[in-house]
């Protein structure tokens, strides 16, 4: 992809990654990524706002081709799929500096060895004068990293906001025109990255409120010309009551403990509750991650193995406790040969979790009536909490 103008003298520079599969060597991207770096060319100094996964540095370096002088590299955020590449871009532009909090300048240290001369520290809200534009930087911690800020660029109303609001998603479109795609890719982003933070998020996003902002510019995913409907989606992600929904991860080896799972989805159905099932071993889990986004109650599905959950149900547990999505009850179901410690096991693997547990349910072998009958009680249960709730779906 070659480098393109959104407004006058601003572009987009980066690599649309179509092949990326995962992230982080943990997170499936179904839809490839982008990274994306900017440049702006005021009518005094010149300045690139973040750079590239370093694997893809080469198209960054021929989008910089006709740029014979960079005065400023702003690292927004010192994770390396943006900050990477840095080290590149600073042996071409030996006249360049980094400019950059004192906390993210400690950690480009730390991960780039970058040199400590090279560096300008800003503070938050402090601001900086390309000639006919004007730069201020705004920090927003904790999306998703401690150092993170972003940049918002006054002539022109964009806010360049790194990993805030971003998406992972390829496409050859410059801006965000497949509202119903971005929306996905962006939840599913908010849920594996953003939602441990969602308390700060909503902070952030107050912070953010002054200004006018006619163009978001993430450094993943298309530039959104219209921005407000994704602040919209990230408040109601961050702090919107959670739905009328059970997310509902499960493994079973043998069989029985799936006919539980099938029996209280039924039962949970049938009282008009909506219950999304994740069959672990073949779960993309950024889809679970964007279930916990909305869950009102987390149900786990487990057999007894080697005394405690299965392996996957306890992966499962780990990764929302992790993730501190904002359901507010939960249970255990299962079955089991001849005992064990399930239930205290994963219920000692949540703490982050503020849920009420409701009564698990545990079968010895094949469950039977009075199993299936205690399913229906928890069904009845959960549609009645989440009924004064008030959880809509
Ligand atoms: C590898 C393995 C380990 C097991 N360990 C235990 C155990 O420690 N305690 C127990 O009660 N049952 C244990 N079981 C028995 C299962 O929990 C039991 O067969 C259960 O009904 C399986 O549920 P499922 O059909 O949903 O897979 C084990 C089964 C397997 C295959």
């Amino acid at each position: 992809m070659r480098k393109r103008q959104i407004v006058k003298n601003v572009y987009w520079m980066g690599a649309v990654d179509w092949d990326r599969r995962l992230f982080d060597s943990l997170i499936p991207l179904p839809d490839g990524t982008t990274y994306n770096a900017y440049l702006i060319q005021g009518s005094e100094k010149t300045v690139l706002i973040d750079a590239v996964e370093p694997e893809l540095v080469e198209m960054l370096m021929a989008q910089l081709d006709e740029t014979s002088r960079v005065d400023y590299v702003i690292s927004q955020h010192a994770e390396q799929d943006h900050s990477g590449s840095i080290p590149r871009v600073l042996a071409r532009y030996p006249e360049a500096k980094v400019v950059t909090s004192a906390k993210a300048k400690s950690m480009l240290i730390d991960l780039l060895h970058i040199a400590e001369d090279k560096f300008i520290t800003v503070v938050d809200g402090e601001s900086l004068s390309l000639g006919d534009k004007t730069l201020k930087f705004i920090f927003t911690p904790w999306v998703h990293w401690p150092e993170t800020m972003v940049t918002y660029l006054e002539e022109d109303r964009i806010l360049f906001s790194c990993d805030f609001f971003g998406a992972h998603i390829a496409s050859s479109d410059l801006f965000v025109t497949d509202k119903g795609r971005v929306y996905e890719a962006a939840k599913r982003y908010f849920a594996e990255i953003m939602m441990p933070f969602r308390n700060v998020i909503q902070k952030n996003i107050e912070k953010l409120a002054p200004y006018n902002i006619d163009m978001i510019a993430p450094s993943h995913g298309q530039i959104y010309n219209k921005s407000a409907w994704i602040i919209d989606a990230y408040q109601d992600w961050a702090i919107g009551s959670p739905r009328n929904v059970v997310t509902f991860p499960f493994v079973s080896m043998h069989g029985s403990t799936r006919k539980m799972v099938d029996y209280l989805t039924a039962s949970l159905t049938e009282r008009q509750v909506r219950v999304e099932l994740f069959n672990l071993p073949v779960t993309d889990i950024g889809k679970l991650a964007m279930s916990l986004v909305d869950a009102g109650t987390i149900v786990i599905g487990t057999p007894t193995v080697l005394t405690g959950p299965h392996p996957m149900a306890a992966y499962c547990a780990f990764l929302a406790n992790a993730l501190r999505p904002k359901a507010r009850y939960l249970s255990i179901v299962g079955s089991y040969g001849w005992g064990g410690k399930v239930v205290e096991t994963l219920a000692g693997m949540i703490p982050n979790l503020k849920v009420e547990v409701l009564d698990p349910i545990l079968s010895k072998g094949v469950p039977s009536r009075n199993e299936f009958d205690a399913l229906d009680r928890l069904a009845d249960t959960i549609a009645a909490k989440h009924k004064e709730s008030n959880f809509k779906v």
